[in-house]
């Protein structure tokens, strides 16, 4: 009983390891029957662990092994007179239990709980409360640790918040002859509350940074500052999005405090305010979107059609592609012209209603083409919400982005993509011959091209987005969300404010997966670049050239799924081309 309640401990590497022979008196497991129990080390009786009261010296004392149980003691102890009242009370514990009459019935284990409670279920959370010592909560804690925060912005923050860093004011309790002046502005004496966001280099880059966001609750007062940070605002993202930016300007003024420390080139105050912006960009390229008002059934319907077609036989589903070019209908294995491969069959589809309308899918037509209709009539509108809202938050006129896909013409397009199971594997490999449990390429690494994606998915994860440091992050499967990712001409018009994501989807074949991609795309002829009101004169050069979306495409055919598709449209001249927005 004792491992199984160390086992527990052990389970999640997580969480700190926790030494159970101090915490076995207070916490988890009571045995209240007994064969199974152990008599020195389970809490089986109102003296708690034997073992803590006596000692190993116990089992000569009371003449009993260190590894008998509660029932071997019931059947075989005789009563025995100690000197000692301890040793006396045992031996009444002893008969107690022997008069119960218990020796031979199996163990119950009852899990400790909330208010000394006891329970057969065990409780992760609940167990975790027993055994941890729990403290006061530190003040602004809520500005510190949040889910999704980087850990490393985590960190700097919360010995900030300590003011546990070695500023000037506390390096001078140390040693009277250190330099105490704030090294980005000469001030004589640098405190946490002045170099965080008084000092006239610091505050700068606070008031570029946060202004916009925080407006008239902006202000340079630590105190009041995390007390805002601290604040639950209704709007989740938001809320994120004034902690990350918190965190992050406090981690890049504490780097540009040392950098200057040791003798390195001042970073002008610009170049600190980009990193921050595009760090938070690079946040902000996948998101999930919950809550987000399309009717479950329009979900369902689609993927109920998208999982009976996927199961028909392949012939049966390249016909559907019969009526239309390539790359649209249906796919195999083969992703784009140029060779790449993954573990997927598709079906793509342009969302054109005369495109859908000439498409057939044998007997269940006009279903299959209802309910794709219905889906991308409700998706096409999400997506124009959220670009109305990036197009608000970058203070540009409200349908800068959405009109381009709200267009008639508008070259949006909706993937089916199917991840087939161990036993549906594409590449003929029967289950026995391959470890199912080994992840394969099902569609691979790549940046989506048009301005945004709306990819739901079933229960079965294999989503992974690239990270600024090279991680691949496994993006959690959660059918009722939605997974939004910027894409490349996102990147453009914003020059480079907001980036295009790159993601993959690997396949373990543990379970089949279906995901269902709509990619917000403006019409072929639509002139792509940056957006005039994005670009602060002086300070950003232009990023890309002006180009169409046809020309984007056709370049995009001669590569390969994960090559840098804008390269070639990056400006070398600052342009002036009418964009028409
Ligand atoms: O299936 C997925 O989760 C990703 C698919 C994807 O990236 C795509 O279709 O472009
Ligand atoms: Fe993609």
């Amino acid at each position: 009983m004792v491992k199984e309640s160390q086992k527990i401990v052990a389970v999640d590497q997580d969480i700190p390891v926790i030494d159970m022979s101090l915490e076995r008196s207070r916490v988890s497991m009571q045995i209240v029957k007994a064969c199974e129990t152990s008599f020195w080390f389970d809490s089986w009786s109102s003296l708690g662990c034997i073992i803590e009261k006596l000692g190993e010296r116990g089992y000569i004392d009371l003449g009993i092994p260190k590894t008998a149980t509660v029932g071997e003691v019931m059947a075989m102890q005789r009563r025995r007179h100690h000197r000692t009242g301890l040793l006396n009370q045992i031996e009444e514990e002893i008969t107690k239990q022997r008069m119960c009459n218990i020796a031979g019935e199996r163990d119950i284990a009852l899990w400790k709980g909330e208010k000394d409670s006891y329970r057969n279920k065990f409780v992760t959370s609940e167990t975790w409360r027993q055994i941890r010592n729990a403290k006061p909560e530190m003040e602004g804690y809520k500005g510190v640790w949040f889910s999704h925060s980087t850990p490393k912005y985590s960190f700097i923050t919360w010995l900030v918040s300590k003011n546990r860093m070695a500023t000037g004011d506390r390096m001078v309790l140390w040693n009277q002859h250190v330099n105490t002046s704030c090294s980005l502005c000469d001030e004589p004496m640098e405190t946490r509350d002045h170099l965080f966001f008084v000092c006239t280099y610091s505050r700068k880059v606070w008031e570029d940074i946060a202004k916009p966001i925080l407006q008239h609750r902006f202000s340079l007062d630590w105190k009041d500052i995390l007390n805002y940070v601290c604040e639950r605002d209704s709007d989740k993202t938001r809320n994120f999005i004034i902690k990350h930016v918190f965190q992050n300007t406090i981690h890049s003024v504490w780097g540009e405090r040392n950098a200057r420390r040791h003798g390195e080139q001042p970073s002008p105050v610009g170049k600190l305010v980009k990193m921050i912006d595009k760090n938070m960009r690079n946040k902000l390229s996948t998101i999930r979107l919950v809550n987000h008002g399309v009717d479950p059934d329009v979900i369902s319907r689609l993927e109920q059609e998208s999982i009976n077609f996927f199961a028909k036989p392949v012939l049966e589903k390249k016909s559907v592609g019969s009526v239309v070019n390539r790359p649209f209908g249906y796919g195999l294995k083969n992703i784009g012209l140029k060779g790449d491969i993954g573990e997927v069959e598709y079906l793509l589809l342009h969302t054109n209603p005369l495109f859908l309308s000439q498409l057939s899918f044998g007997n269940d037509s006009t279903k299959f083409g209802s309910a794709v209709t219905c889906y991308v009539e409700a998706i096409k509108q999400l997506a124009c919400e959220i670009l109305d809202l990036t197009a608000e938050g970058l203070r540009l006129p409200p349908h800068t982005f959405s009109k381009l896909i709200r267009a008639v013409d508008s070259d949006s397009v909706l993937r089916l993509n199917h991840y087939p199971s161990s036993n549906q594997f594409l590449s003929g490999a029967k289950v026995s011959d391959m470890s199912v449990s080994l992840p394969r390429v099902g569609f691979g690494e790549h940046t989506d091209p048009q301005i945004l994606t709306v990819l739901r998915s079933n229960r079965v994860g294999g989503l992974q987005v690239a990270f600024p440091d090279g991680r691949w992050v496994s993006v959690s499967p959660d059918p009722s969300t939605f997974c939004v990712n910027v894409g490349d001409l996102l990147q453009v018009m914003t020059n480079g404010r907001f980036l295009s994501v790159r993601h993959r989807a690997v396949t373990t074949g543990h379970a089949s997966r279906l995901s269902m991609a709509y990619f917000a795309g403006p019409s072929v002829h639509a002139k792509i670049g940056p957006i005039p009101g994005i670009i602060p004169a002086a300070e950003q050069p232009r990023l890309y050239r002006t180009f169409t979306w046809a020309d984007y495409k056709k370049f995009a055919y001669s590569l390969s799924l994960g090559d840098n598709r804008l390269d070639i449209f990056r400006s070398c001249v600052d342009e002036h081309d009418e964009l028409g927005f």
